[in-house]
């Protein structure tokens, strides 16, 4: 049997994947943003899973006003990199799980999910600067990632979005596919996107601290609870791109919850927390979960 073991929670700005690409880390304002990934990345070289099932959002890359799946599954064996306008990342190409994804799909619809099947799509910065993050700068020709990555792709850019519950549900829906896998792989989740940022309009600019720091407890220690904040919650106090933080939920509803009720469940133990403003225009929120047996 599969096992979901460890949850990631980051922010994914795409100034952050620039400030990579162009050796900007060490500049004092970028320093204090990598600085909290340090522990981070020696984690992750610690605890390197068979796959990782990364949930993030398209920004209008491989979906458009054309096409909006509220959830996309990647099943593909590999995903370029795509060019969000300055070209592509300089970064290795995802190698996907087409076998464990397809087991996904099959048992999340039927546990009635209605996924979008992606057989081709290029992967963008929801995508990408997570691992970079979590795995450092690597090398696009030379260098790969560390393991297959499974792109869980949400529409949270376009109304209607899914509410924080359907995420937190879908998460238990998720966990359900891979404990049901038949073999034994180690798998992480990782919920990507927020904390809070407004990119347009008045209000451009608004970050929310202490709604930020609030959220993180809350999804530590009462995430079902927190599945019932409406969306107007998130975008009054976390700015309109602060909606994205239902996609930490998805995560979150993955893992261990003592609130499931009789099924052995522990709370998992916060391994690295992190909070930092400003990532341009963004407050970046970092988290490291583990399940205990
Ligand atoms: O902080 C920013 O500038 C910024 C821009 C685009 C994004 O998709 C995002 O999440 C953050």
């Amino acid at each position: 049997m599969a096992k979901i073991t460890a949850s990631v929670y980051t922010s994914h700005v795409p100034a952050i994947g620039a400030a990579l690409d162009l050796g900007k880390t060490q500049e004092p304002y970028w320093q204090k943003v990598f600085s909290g990934y340090e522990f981070s990345k020696q984690w992750m070289k610690e605890n390197t899973p068979d796959v990782i099932f990364l949930v993030y959002n398209d920004h209008a890359t491989a979906f458009s006003l054309e096409m909006i799946p509220t959830f996309a599954i990647g099943t593909a064996a590999e995903y370029t990199p795509a060019d969000e306008g300055w070209g592509p990342r300089p970064v290795p190409k995802v190698i996907g799980h087409p076998e464990l994804a397809s087991h996904i799909a099959q048992s999340v619809i039927q546990q009635d999910f209605d996924l979008t099947i992606v057989n081709k799509m290029d992967v963008d910065h929801g995508l990408t600067v997570p691992l970079s993050l979590m795995c450092g700068q690597l090398d696009k020709d030379t260098g790969a990632w560390p393991c297959p990555v499974i792109p869980f792709a949400v529409n949270v850019v376009q109304y209607p979005v899914p509410s924080g519950r359907r995420c937190f549900n879908l998460g238990r829906a998720i966990r359900n596919a891979v404990e049901s896998f038949d073999r034994p792989l180690n798998v992480h989740i990782w919920g990507t996107g927020g904390m809070s940022h407004q990119l347009q309009g008045p209000r451009a600019g608004l970050i929310n601290a202490e709604w930020d720091n609030r959220f993180l407890d809350r999804l530590i220690a009462e995430p079902e609870k927190l599945a019932d904040v409406p969306h107007i919650d998130y975008v009054r106090e976390a700015g309109s791109e602060g909606i994205e933080l239902v996609m930490w939920l998805i995560a979150r509803g993955a893992m261990s919850d003592v609130s499931r009720g009789a099924t052995g469940d522990k709370a998992p133990t916060v391994k690295h927390r992190f909070y930092h403003v400003p990532a341009s225009n963004t407050a970046v929120g970092h988290l490291i979960l583990e399940n205990n047996t």
